[in-house]
């Protein structure tokens, strides 16, 4: 990796053009992240285009045909299939990707970070490409790693409540344009209970507006979304807990952004809610709340932590409700913190 230079970091962004790489624009900016150049990267449909950053023009490059030399610390929020075909290229050519997408998350010589609850992981590095974890997965760790230190973390049951804008900006679009299709036909369900039709479900397999998703992403083993199982082996491989037993529904809701989790937690040992809400309290990137909701976690670094009471299905347990912003701390905030503790790390 290169050396950066005293007056601050090279940085790239692929998939500048995205609600996750337009976050993580602002967030290099409120955050002081020394930038010394920024270049922007995205698909060949936006090349050309500018976007602003410290009230300068950036030109948008084509991130198939870039030249990636000179740049420090590269992060990637464009999907898995260009970070699987460009993120090793990066690296080798001297910079630190820190990438968003799915594409490296399971490789074992690949860091799977948290910025509150193992940066440890960031001492070794041995590609070059460290990965943010998934948004849902994001919201759960830093309050489950505390309570995890205090009683032993034993099994999860999880269910989610996810944001379209976790389906990018064609997410927002296809539930704007439901809800403003059936507010109408709302009226008349109300009255009449009849059913409302808002057209041929787009993105998700029935439609989003006024409704629940419960198949949110293809299925992968025994029945479970690859959503769902992300949620499974991120959490294992970030609270370094291979045997954790996890079973997680993950339902998409019609909420723009925000992504909640009801879960279900037990332990090895008893755990109080007093003392849970004691630790929570002081937990980093946590924040307690009576009702934590997504419209309020909204533009919010902190996950939001509430309802807290025990599990009385099981001898160790509580039950917990959880919000945070997906593209905040789900996606672009954790990856400029992961730089964040790396560029400390390097001293
Ligand atoms: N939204 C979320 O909550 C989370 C997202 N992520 C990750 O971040 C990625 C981006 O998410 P999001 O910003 O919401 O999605 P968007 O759909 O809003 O943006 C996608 C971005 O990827 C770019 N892109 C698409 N195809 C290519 C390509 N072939 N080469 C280069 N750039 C390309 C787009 O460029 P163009 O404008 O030119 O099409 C755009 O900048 C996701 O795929 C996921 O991997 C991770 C965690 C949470
Ligand atoms: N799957 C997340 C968004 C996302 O992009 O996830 P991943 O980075 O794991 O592909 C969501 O829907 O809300």
């Amino acid at each position: 990796m290169n050396n950066p230079s005293q007056s601050g970091l090279n940085v790239g962004i692929v998939g500048a053009t995205g609600l996750v790489g337009s976050m993580m624009l602002s967030l290099l900016a409120e955050r002081n992240f020394p930038v010394n150049r920024l270049r922007l990267f995205a698909s060949p449909r936006s090349a050309g285009n500018r976007l602003s950053f410290a009230g300068k023009d950036v030109v948008v490059e084509d991130a198939s045909a870039a030249d990636y030399s000179g740049l420090d610390v590269v992060f990637f929020s464009a999907g898995g299939s260009t970070s699987k075909a460009l993120a090793e290229k990066v690296a080798a050519a001297g910079a630190l990707v820190i990438d968003n997408s799915s594409a490296w998350r399971s490789d074992p010589e690949v860091p799977l970070v948290v910025a509150e609850v193992n940066p440890h992981a960031l001492r070794n590095i041995p590609k070059g490409i460290v990965a943010n974890p998934n948004c849902t997965t994001m919201a759960a760790m830093p309050v489950l790693k505390p309570l995890h230190e205090a009683a032993g973390l034993k099994r999860l049951i999880a269910s989610t409540y996810q944001a379209v804008s976790g389906g990018g900006l064609e997410g927002i679009e296809v539930l704007r344009k439901q809800v403003v299709a059936g507010a109408e036909g709302c009226a008349a369900l109300a009255q009449d209970g009849q059913g409302v039709d808002l057209g041929t479900p787009e993105k998700w397999v029935v439609p989003i507006a006024y409704n629940v998703v419960p198949l949110n992403y293809v299925l992968g083993e025994d029945g479970y979304t690859e959503e769902e199982l992300k949620l499974r082996d991120e959490s294992r491989k970030i609270l370094e807990l291979p045997d954790l037993r996890v079973a997680a529904t993950c339902v998409r809701v019609p909420v723009f952004t925000g992504h909640s989790l009801s879960m279900n937690v037990e332990f090895e040992h008893p755990l109080s809610v007093e003392a849970a809400l004691d630790m929570l309290k002081d937990a980093p990137g946590v924040e307690l709340s009576e009702v934590p909701n997504p419209l309020d976690a909204t533009g919010k670094d902190p996950v939001f932590v509430g309802r807290v009471r025990r599990d009385p299905t099981v001898i160790n347990g509580l039950t917990l409700f959880v919000s945070g912003d997906n593209l905040r701390k789900g996606a672009a905030l954790n990856a400029v913190q992961i730089a964040e503790v790396w560029l400390s790390q390097k001293g």
